[in-house]
């Protein structure tokens, strides 16, 4: 992250000789000073230019100085740049109103210019390290792409920007492929370079406007706005592509430059109600299909219809039916069971609910002794045995719709891979009465006692 080395400050005063004057005391090769003479003409040049400092004045006439703030600080956009108050007023109650509206500063005419340089020198300071702390905690710090809270925050906004427009989002989700491998074979410096070089791949490929996210160790995804089925298809295939030609350098002459390869699973939506856990569950899904299917591959998890300018009428007329056929379903199998998300679990066997039964039951006698089965290989202190258990059950959990379960058999299993022994058992005491939970329902549901 670079931080503006030359910053620009807005002069707003309807005096033109304290306009010169400012630009006079204020000019230097770090800042740049530009002059305008009201409330009005302050919020149309902030609309389009880049500022980092407004110096504004109280009494103007048209929009007042106080005016002028408020309306700064109302508008998301632009309510972080910091204001000092400039006034030949030195009105206490005027003083705290402008602190109170949010001004950084007050500064009393005619000022000196020294001081006047130094409380702006602090604003400005305070508001770099504001904008470095937000990209700390927003940015993954190996890779520069969005963190998982920021990558979720700007998809939300991206969903419901969606829902209004009626146009289809795409959510792409990507593991590196046997990445513990790479680890293993060439240490985890390497392993961190070749994190590095996945994430430069997502410049190549996507646009400029699709939302990249870091959201676990080597797990990423991309949500394509107004994005279309065979768009994204065409989208993930080329990363797919350029992934497995992208050469990493291992820091040795005698060893040749690795290359990995990456599944990917993505689900479209064009319904007026995105919600962007849905997808992501829904993508998630897709991409463990992708690795189901032998890896290097993409897979399409979404049965969604696409979205194109004459289908449009056709998307609103369905999502009207969606919502009665939801009612129906709702009503028709009222199958409350614990732990176990029935309309995920339907929808990934096509709505067809005898099949989704006879899934329920082959996961009941699969997995029902699992929990045995784990503590048991976890006493025997046969890890291995643990993590086929533990891998194929995260698989299952999640095609079922036993999101919990899904989500506590991936964090056992990534400690497993961390190889972090003293924290196998709290997962997996978290692990086992969820695991007991779905299947105690799934017995009730099928009357299987
Ligand atoms: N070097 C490095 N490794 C990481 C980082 N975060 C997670 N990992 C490793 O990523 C590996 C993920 O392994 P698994 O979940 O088994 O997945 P995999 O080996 O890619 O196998 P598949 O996903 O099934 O193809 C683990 O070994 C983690 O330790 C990181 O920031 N740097």
């Amino acid at each position: 992250m670079t931080l503006p080395t030359k910053h620009s400050i807005l002069v707003v005063d309807d005096a033109k000789d304290t306009q010169l004057l400012l630009a006079f005391d204020l000019s230097s090769p770090e800042r740049e000073i530009n002059c305008c003479d009201s409330g009005e003409q302050a919020l149309q040049i902030l609309k389009d230019d880049k500022v980092d400092l407004i110096l504004l004045d109280l009494y103007m006439p048209g929009m007042s100085g106080l005016e002028t703030l408020q309306a700064i600080k109302a508008d998301k956009a632009i309510a972080d740049i910091p204001v000092i108050m400039l006034s030949a007023s030195d009105n206490e109650d005027e003083v705290v109103a402008a602190l109170e509206y949010g001004a950084s500063d007050y500064v009393v005419k005619p000022y000196v210019a020294k001081v006047l340089l130094a409380r702006i020198g602090n604003a400005l300071r305070l508001r770099d390290k504001t904008i470095e702390l937000e990209y700390l905690a927003s940015t993954d710090c190996l890779t520069g792409l969005n963190n998982r809270g920021r990558f979720f925050d700007l998809s939300t906004k991206a969903a419901s920007q969606a829902n209004r427009a009626m146009q289809p989002i795409a959510m792409v989700m990507l593991d590196i492929d046997h990445f513990k491998q790479v680890n293993d074979d060439y240490g985890h410096a390497i392993g961190d370079k070749v994190l590095l070089e996945f994430s430069r791949c997502f410049n190549r490929v996507f646009r400029d406007y699709d939302i990249v996210g870091r959201i676990g160790g080597e797990e990423f995804a991309v949500c394509l706005p107004n994005c279309h089925a065979d768009e994204a298809l065409q989208v993930c295939e080329r990363f797919k592509h350029t992934v497995a030609n992208t050469l990493v350098e291992v820091n040795c002459k005698s060893t040749k430059p690795i290359t990995v390869t990456v599944s990917i699973g993505f689900a479209i939506a064009c319904s007026k109600h995105i919600v962007v856990d849905d997808l992501l569950k829904q993508a998630d899904l897709a991409l463990y299909q992708a690795k189901t299917n032998g890896r290097n591959c993409v897979v399409n998890g979404s049965q969604a219809i696409d979205n194109n300018e004459e289908s449009m009428q056709t998307i609103k007329n369905l999502t009207e039916l969606e919502s009665k056929e939801e009612q129906l379903i709702a009503e028709s199998h009222k199958l409350l069971l614990a732990g176990i998300d029935i309309e995920i679990g339907i929808s990934n066997v096509l709505g067809d609910t005898e099949l989704f039964n006879e899934i329920l039951l082959m996961f009941y006698q699969d997995h029902h002794l699992d929990g045995e089965k784990l503590q048991q290989a976890f006493a025997d202190g046969d890890i291995k045995r643990a993590k086929h258990l533990v891998h194929t059950l995260k698989g299952v959990a999640c095609s079922v719709g036993a999101m919990h379960l899904f989500e506590l058999s991936k964090a056992l299993d990534l400690t497993i891979n961390e190889e972090k022994e003293a924290d196998y058992i709290s997962k997996l005491q978290l692990l086992l009465p969820e695991l007991s939970l779905v299947m105690k329902s799934i017995e009730e549901q099928l009357q299987l006692a």
